[in-house]
């Protein structure tokens, strides 16, 4: 690596032109405590959903709305964004902003409870993109109905598989890190997926399904 790379990834960061309704979402997701995608994360969700014509995606962990916004953009303007979390606080915000934003109230279903109880009443390959941002801890079991959502050619995402620089850092052993780490090459040995890990904000990890 050269010692311009870390430079270049903060100007790739930076690069990322983040709407202001987009912005004021990720500041009360902060405030909230549901900490959002950077807009450099959140302009590649918008992508994948662009790339992938995504018109049925789902979302563990809504947040305060930030990453929900990115998608819906990269959305076609029929597309419904299915989007789960157990915080009724946390989707009243996201609720607001949505409507703030001009997103008609049937482009998105917005499913209280924990993300383990709802992904089982899902269909099967009914969706196009899968967003997995919920408790790191449960990674692995959403992956697993991830896997069972998406069609053939849709994309699971996973956030912050980089885990704050630590998933890098061999000497990193905690619980979460090692889960994360674990669950990545496990994916990336999967013949069934196309998986890339990608440097953005807290690392998504795109998952393609052949
Ligand atoms: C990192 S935040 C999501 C941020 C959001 N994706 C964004 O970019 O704006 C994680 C969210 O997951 C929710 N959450 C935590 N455990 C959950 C669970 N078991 N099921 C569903 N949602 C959960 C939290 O309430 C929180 O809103």
């Amino acid at each position: 690596m050269t010692s311009f790379k870390p430079a270049s990834w903060a100007y790739a960061e930076d690069f990322a032109y983040e709407p202001a309704h987009i912005e004021a979402a990720r500041q009360q997701g902060e405030h909230l405590g549901a900490t959002p995608v950077s807009p450099a994360a959140g302009a590649a969700l918008r992508m994948l959903a662009a790339t992938t014509g995504a018109r049925t995606v789902v979302e563990v962990g809504t947040g305060a709305g930030c990453s929900g916004l990115w998608l819906l953009e990269g959305m076609p303007s029929d597309g419904v964004l299915t989007t789960i979390d157990v915080s009724l606080e946390h989707q009243r915000a996201a609720r607001a902003v949505y409507q703030r934003a001009g997103h008609a109230p049937q482009r998105t279903r917005i499913i209280s409870g924990s993300a383990l109880t709802v992904l089982p009443r899902l269909a099967d390959r009914a969706y196009d993109l899968v967003l997995v941002d919920g408790e790191k801890d449960e990674y692995p079991a959403y992956v697993e109905q991830a896997l069972r959502l998406v069609r053939p050619g849709g994309v699971v995402v996973l956030d912050n598989m980089l885990w704050h620089d630590r998933v890098a850092d061999p000497a990193v052993r905690d619980e979460t890190t090692m889960t994360l780490r674990a669950l990545a090459k496990t994916l990336r040995e999967d013949d069934d997926l196309m998986t890339t890990l990608l440097p953005v904000g807290d690392g998504l990890l795109v998952c393609v399904r052949r």
